[in-house]
C-alpha cells in the first residue's frame, strides 16, 4: 500500500466517510468533503486534520479542501400578530423549547427589531453573538436551542430610529446566520403587518405562518390583517393559537372567560385555517417568561398546552409542505 492509499484509507475514519477518494498533483493534495449538518467549528476542525494527515505524506506541499453540503433547506416558522401585546413573543419562545424537547432541530429568531424580548424570554441576556466571515453564529439558550436577537447586539431602545431599510437588513443578518444542523427556524415576526413584515416574508420565504390572537373582537380583527399579509404572499397557514383565553385563577386553577370562549376557534374556522389551541391568561406565565424561565420547558398544564401546540406544527411540517 503506498503512503497516499494509506492515508486515503485514514481519510474514511477521520471524516466519518465524507471525503471523496484524495487525488495528488504537483505536490497538492485535493480532495471534497461533504459538511452538510456540521456546524462551523466541526467543519474546522475536520479540514484542520485532514490537512494535518495529508501534509505527512510524503510529496504532499499543499491541500485543498473543497466543502459542499447538500443542505436540507431550512425552514422558517413565522409567528405572527395584527398588534402587538398579545404574546406573540411568549407563544415563539415557548413553541420553539417546547419543538426542541420533541426533537426537532430549531433555532429561534427574533425579529422584532424594535422591542426585542427574546433574550429575556430564554434566559440568554448576557450572550453576545460572534461573527465569522461576516455571518453571524447564533448565542445558546439553557434550553438547547440556538437563537438571535436584537437585543444581543444593540442596546436597549438604540434600534428604535432605525427606518426601514436598515431593520430589513438587521433582520436579513439574524435569519441568514449560521444556523449549523437546524431545520427549522421560529421568526418571531414584529407586531404589525407593514414594510418590515412584507419584505421579511418576500425575502425569507416562511413555510407556514402562526398567527396569535387574544378572544378580544379586536385583536381577531387584527388576525384577521395578519392572515391577509401571508396570503397575498402565498405563504400558507398552519393556524391560529388563541392566547390569554380565559383567566386561569392562580388559587384553583379555574379557567373563567371574561371574553367568552370559541370566539378564536370560530374565527379560525371561518377564515378556513386550523385551530392550533388556547393557552390561558395565567399569571405563571407571565411570571415565568419574565424571569427566563419558558413554561414549555416543564411538564405542567402550561407546558403541555405548549406542548400541543408544537406537535400540530411538526405534524403541519411534517405534511410533506
Ligand atoms: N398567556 C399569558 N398569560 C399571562 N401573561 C401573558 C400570556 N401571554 C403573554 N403574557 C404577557 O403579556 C405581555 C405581552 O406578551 P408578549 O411580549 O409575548 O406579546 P407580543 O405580542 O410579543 O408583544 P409585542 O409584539 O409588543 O412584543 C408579557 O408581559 C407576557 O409575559
Amino acid at each position: 500500500m503506498t503512503q497516499l492509499e494509506d492515508f486515503a484509507a485514514r481519510l474514511k475514519t477521520l471524516t466519518d466517510g465524507r471525503a471523496s477518494a484524495p487525488r495528488l498533483k504537483d505536490g497538492v493534495m485535493s480532495l471534497v468533503l461533504d459538511v452538510a449538518g456540521l456546524s462551523s467549528d466541526q467543519r474546522d476542525a475536520v479540514a484542520a486534520a485532514i490537512r494535518e494527515g495529508a501534509l505527512t505524506v510524503p510529496g504532499v506541499e499543499d491541500v485543498r479542501i473543497a466543502m459542499t453540503a447538500e443542505r436540507r433547506p431550512l425552514k422558517i416558522v413565522a409567528v405572527a400578530s395584527g398588534k402587538g401585546g398579545v404574546g406573540k413573543s411568549t407563544l415563539s419562545a415557548n413553541l420553539a423549547v417546547a419543538l426542541q424537547r420533541l426533537g426537532v432541530k430549531v433555532g429561534l429568531v427574533d425579529a422584532d427589531i424594535y422591542g426585542p424580548s427574546q433574550a429575556r424570554l430564554m434566559a440568554s441576556e448576557d450572550r453576545k453573538p460572534q461573527a465569522k466571515d461576516k455571518q453571524l453564529i447564533p448565542v445558546q439558550s439553557p434550553f438547547g436551542v440556538p437563537m438571535l436577537s436584537m437585543g444581543h447586539l444593540v442596546e436597549p431602545g438604540k434600534a428604535l430610529a432605525w427606518r426601514g431599510p436598515m431593520a430589513g437588513n438587521a433582520l436579513a443578518q439574524l435569519i441568514e446566520a449560521d444556523w449549523g444542523d437546524a431545520e427549522l427556524l421560529i421568526v418571531d415576526m414584529p407586531p404589525g403587518t407593514g414594510d418590515v413584515q412584507l419584505s421579511m416574508v418576500q425575502k425569507h420565504k416562511p413555510a407556514g405562518a402562526v398567527i396569535v390572537s387574544t378572544p378580544q373582537d379586536l385583536a381577531l380583527i387584527d388576525a384577521v390583517r395578519a392572515v391577509s399579509l401571508f396570503e397575498q404572499t402565498q405563504v400558507p397557514m398552519i393556524g391560529l393559537v388563541e392566547n390569554m383565553a380565559g383567566y386561569a385563577c392562580p388559587h384553583c386553577g379555574e379557567v373563567s372567560d371574561p371574553f367568552g370562549q370559541g370566539g378564536a376557534e370560530a374565527a379560525a374556522g371561518e377564515m378556513g385555517m386550523p385551530f392550533l389551541g388556547r393557552i390561558p391568561l395565567a399569571i405563571d406565565i407571565r411570571r415565568r417568561s419574565d424571569a427566563g424561565d419558558p413554561p414549555a420547558a416543564g411538564d405542567d398544564a402550561h407546558g403541555v398546552a405548549f406542548r400541543t401546540i408544537a406537535e400540530k406544527v411538526v405534524a403541519w411540517l411534517r405534511g410533506g409542505r
